[in-house]
């Protein structure tokens, strides 16, 4: 298999920045600032709206979903199923991020049905995914990741084999898997578990990545951007306080030569 060089990535960036998919999330309260930062600063046009009426208007003119349970209410579920089956019927791709599943009877189930939806890429730490693909007796720690995404990789290949979608795990080193081919992706820094939502965001640049490239290519690519940014914000700051800030001024200017030295992509 040829894996994506970051050549392929740089284009993918510069494709995004020239074309500026509008991306269409329904994310948690925490994460809709810096997400929409996140997708702004890296050259994509970001909508933070979940309104059930709005719904059907956004599926006709964004070019991607993203789903996000992070701060669910009932709600909010009925909302999220409608926006799948909208985005779902009109060809344009989803990516899902199962915040905190594992935790609560109320994200499990509504995680399970937004599965059997058929999203084009799951997104999530090692937890979650671990979770979602019914790794049982995991204690979960709420939103933040009890375990290595190593240890979630056998999870990920069956994920995407159970759903159809790409699947994507974070952490030290990030996994992005279709059951057949698996790729990891180094980069990032040790503080971004430390700053808020920054799992979230990259949801939102999934989104954007997958609105102009295939499902796999796209989240390799987003992954990879997001890490090579992380790697350079992370040398800037002093401590995870100022992260976000610096991440959307590294995603802003980053360059073939910042990716080539920040991040790295290997087929495994
Ligand atoms: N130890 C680490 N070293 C380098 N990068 C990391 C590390 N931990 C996480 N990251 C990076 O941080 C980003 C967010 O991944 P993470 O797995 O922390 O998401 P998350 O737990 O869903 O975050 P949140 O729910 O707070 O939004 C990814 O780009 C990932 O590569
Ligand atoms: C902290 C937090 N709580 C619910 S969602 C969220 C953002 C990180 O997932
Ligand atoms: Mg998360």
């Amino acid at each position: 298999m040829t894996t994506l060089t970051l050549a392929d990535v740089h284009a993918l960036h510069e494709k995004v920045r020239t074309e500026r998919p509008l991306v269409h999330n329904i994310t948690n309260f925490v994460a809709m600032t810096i997400a929409a930062n996140v997708l702004l600063a890296a050259g994509a046009s970001p909508a933070m709206v979940h309104s059930m009426d709005e719904v059907e208007d956004f599926g006709r003119i964004a070019r991607a979903l993203t789903l996000n349970i992070g701060t669910l209410s009932s709600d909010w579920i009925a909302g999220m199923k409608l926006a799948a089956a909208v985005y779902k019927a009109a060809g344009k791709p989803i990516v899902f991020d199962p915040v905190a599943v594992g935790a609560t009877r109320l994200r499990n189930t509504a995680a399970a049905d937004l599965v059997a939806m058929g999203p084009t890429v799951i997104r999530g730490n090692a937890s979650e995914i671990m979770a979602l693909s019914g790794v049982a007796g995991l204690a979960s720690k709420g939103v933040d990741s009890s375990a290595s995404s190593n240890a979630a990789l056998d999870s990920a290949v069956a994920l995407a084999k159970s759903s159809g979608a790409v699947v994507a795990v974070t952490g030290e080193v990030d996994y992005v898997t279709d059951g057949t081919r698996t790729v990891a992706i180094e980069g990032g820094h040790e503080l971004m578990p430390l700053s808020t939502a920054l799992g979230c965001s990259l949801t939102g640049l999934v989104g954007a990545f997958v609105a102009v490239a295939p499902a796999f290519e796209g989240t390799v690519a987003a992954l990879a951007v997001y890490a090579a940014a992380g790697a350079i914000a992370g040398k800037r700051v002093k401590g995870p306080g100022f992260l976000p800030q610096e991440l959307c001024d590294a995603l802003y200017a980053l360059d073939l030569e910042g990716l080539k030295t920040n991040a790295a992509i290997r087929s495994i």
